[in-house]
């Protein structure tokens, strides 16, 4: 923005071009000249902000801004009338008189516009809407109408490719064809001619007596064009009231093959994860919805919460052999078959010898930006711990609180968008996928590219530290009793036991990083989600996930996968294999927590990709659960 030097004198404000176009008494533009006026006697005395506020309400953008503004607001207080309702005409008119005409460049350009297919259908929607001519054309009432027929109505829809977006059912008592719901969005809806609850008597003069909601349907499938109802209309046409909401989708919904479904075509499949626009939940059962990916589109069919709620819990009775979330993930079974795999002929080394090793301090410790800085958090035990996550007994009771079959959960989260104020804590930002899959190297990278703006928060530790440790920097080296305590008090968001001492992170550790104004990056079992999924976090979630064998078998050449024992193992074809599987288990069974995915291919590609997930959750508004954002303000 051009700054003026303060102290000088203002320059005039611009003469305004439009000012014959414009209402000069009530113009917003001669508000903004008047204020510029006021504004140029504190320019001189140099107030503070003020060059700066005078400079951008001089801007030219602002002022043509407003003047546009004022011309539209004069254009609707005139209710203008078109010039013409025969423009078409017109234009072939010139077509003549330019025949006539000395040929000349401008002649020639003026024929071609004229002619232009585009500038030709143009004139023609003009003429159209001058017109009015876009009312259907209705067909003349029948002459002999009965008395009592005085309340029935005569409605008219011309089909066009789409479905006419309405239902039908038979009444239980009378046998009555009526209109069971009306999609929203659909043509019946945006003509506003019929209604749920009017009564079918005929279509295209075809009587609907007796017959069945089947047989109504082939007649309407059959017709082509415009399509006549002869209804009786409902007493008192449903007002749609509604607050529209916003749902997170838990599980999956496939209309095909639900078989209570009330018509299959106007069914609405999600899948885990989606966001759901909820138009209409008039009915107790069925409810409608838009995908938030595809808004243009007419509403589709759901089941209600409850009615979902209901099919889940009889689909899992129904299976009993399949697995469910509150017995036993199905991440602890792989970790148990990973355990029972491994190579019997590596030798076992303790865990002084492994810590050593694995990160010795040149690993941990690197220097950026001219300063040194630390790595916590990737130490080989807590990683292992991590994977033996299904010691963790307690932590089946989030999932579970009552009983079994409430572990199936609501199958929709409401949820909101919120944009972080920059005056807000980052979000933590949470990566998970299988193991091995370069969750780890990910974090390590993102945080030596970045350590001012990245960092991991500080674990716990009940094992003792070694003569080069420090507390506070590798771990929080604290008692058995205390680290119970901190389970129990609920400030543990992830823990485990790893060779007789217990591993984990504490909310108070993820706090001081953002506290720092840092962002948080947190490596957590998918089953502990839930547990940092609350408003003072704010999570996002971000799943890690394999490429494709191939591309996997290629990139992972010279990878290592973490072992218990002393040597790390080259990546074998059935490592890979697991970990795809295991990626497939997660995405099943958690996938509807995942803010964002990104497949670790290339490691730079991926960190790329990594960074600008990261930007976009921190600066983009997101969905998140209307919860976190009502508990902000009750805080
Ligand atoms: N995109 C990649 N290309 C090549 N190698 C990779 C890539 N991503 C990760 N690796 C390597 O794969 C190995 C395993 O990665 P990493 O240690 O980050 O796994 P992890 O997901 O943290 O699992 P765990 O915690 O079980 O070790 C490491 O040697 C790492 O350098």
């Amino acid at each position: 923005m051009k700054q003026l030097d303060k102290g000088a004198d203002p320059p005039d404000p611009p003469a305004d071009p439009l000012s014959t176009a414009t209402n000069p008494e009530n113009g917003l533009s001669r508000i903004l000249r008047l204020l510029l006026q006021e504004l140029s006697l504190f320019y001189s005395r140099d107030v503070n902000g003020v060059c700066l506020l005078y400079d951008l309400l001089h801007s030219p953008w602002l002022q043509a801004l407003l003047k546009v503004y004022d011309c539209l607001q004069e254009f609707k207080e005139k209710k203008p009338v078109p010039a013409t309702t025969h423009a078409q005409k017109l234009s072939q008119e010139v077509m003549e008189l330019l025949r006539e005409t000395p040929n000349s460049s401008e002649i020639q350009e003026l024929r071609q516009i004229l002619q232009s297919p585009h500038y030709k259908a143009l004139l023609s929607a003009y003429d159209t809407v001058a017109q009015k001519d876009f009312e259907p054309l209705l067909p003349p009432l029948p002459d002999n109408i009965p008395e009592s027929e005085e309340a029935m109505r005569i409605v008219c829809l011309v089909k066009n490719q789409q479905p006419l977006g309405a239902t039908i059912k038979r009444h239980e008592m009378t046998g009555d064809i009526l209109v069971a719901r009306v999609i929203h969005g659909g043509l019946v809806e945006r003509s506003g001619l019929l209604y749920a609850g009017d009564k079918l008597v005929e279509v295209n003069g075809v009587s609907v007596e007796g017959l069945d909601p089947e047989q109504v349907i082939h007649i309407l499938a059959m017709s082509r064009g415009t399509i006549m109802f002869k209804v009786v209309p409902v007493s008192d046409p449903p007002l749609n009231s509604q607050k529209m909401v916003h749902v997170r989708a838990m599980t999956d919904y496939w209309p095909q093959e639900d078989p209570g479904i009330p018509c299959v075509d106007a069914g609405l499949p999600f899948q885990k994860g989606d966001i759901l626009q909820i138009v209409d939940q008039n009915d107790a059962l069925w409810w409608q919805a838009r995908k938030i990916s595809d808004l243009a589109t007419c509403a589709g069919l759901i089941p209600s919460n409850h009615l979902l709620k209901r099919k889940q819990r009889e689909f899992w009775w129904s299976q009993p052999n399949k697995l469910h979330t509150c017995l036993k993930s199905t991440i602890s079974i792989s970790m148990e078959e990973d355990d029972m795999k491994i190579d019997e002929k590596c030798v076992e080394a303790d865990e002084e010898t492994f810590e050593s090793e694995e990160l010795s301090e040149d690993k941990e410790e690197f220097v950026g930006y001219g300063q040194k800085f630390f790595l916590a958090g990737f130490r080989r035990s807590l990683r292992l711990c991590r994977r033996k996550c299904h010691l963790r007994q307690p932590r089946a009771s989030v999932y579970c609180p009552d009983s079994c079959c409430s572990a199936v959960g609501a199958p929709y989260e409401e949820v909101t968008r919120y944009q972080r104020q920059p005056s807000d804590k980052h979000r933590l930002i949470v990566l998970l996928g299988p193991s091995g899959v370069g969750v780890n190297e990910l974090r390590r990278q993102l945080i030596e590219f970045n350590p001012r703006h990245f960092q991991s928060a500080v674990p716990h530790t009940t094992r003792s530290p070694k003569s080069y440790e420090m507390n506070g920097r590798e771990y929080h080296y604290v008692s058995k009793e205390t680290f119970e305590s901190l389970i129990h008090s609920h400030r543990m968001l992830e823990y485990g036991e790893y060779k007789g001492h217990l591993y984990g992170t504490s909310v108070d550790a993820v706090h001081a990083v953002l506290d720092e104004g840092k962002i948080c990056i947190m490596d957590l079992e998918p089953q502990d989600i839930q547990v940092v999924r609350t408003h003072e976090l704010k999570p996002y979630v971000i799943f890690i996930k394999p490429s494709n064998m191939s591309c996997m078998k290629q990139s992972r050449k010279n990878a290592k996968i973490l072992t218990e024992y002393f040597v790390d193992m080259k990546f074998k074809d059935e490592d890979l294999q697991e970990m795809e599987d295991l990626a497939q288990k997660m995405e099943t069974q958690f996938g509807q927590f995942f803010d964002h995915v990104i497949v670790n291919d290339h490691l730079q590609d991926a960190c790329a990709r990594l960074l600008s997930a990261i930007q976009n959750a921190q600066e983009e508004p997101q969905w998140v659960p209307a919860t976190w954002i009502s508990s902000d303000s009750m805080s």
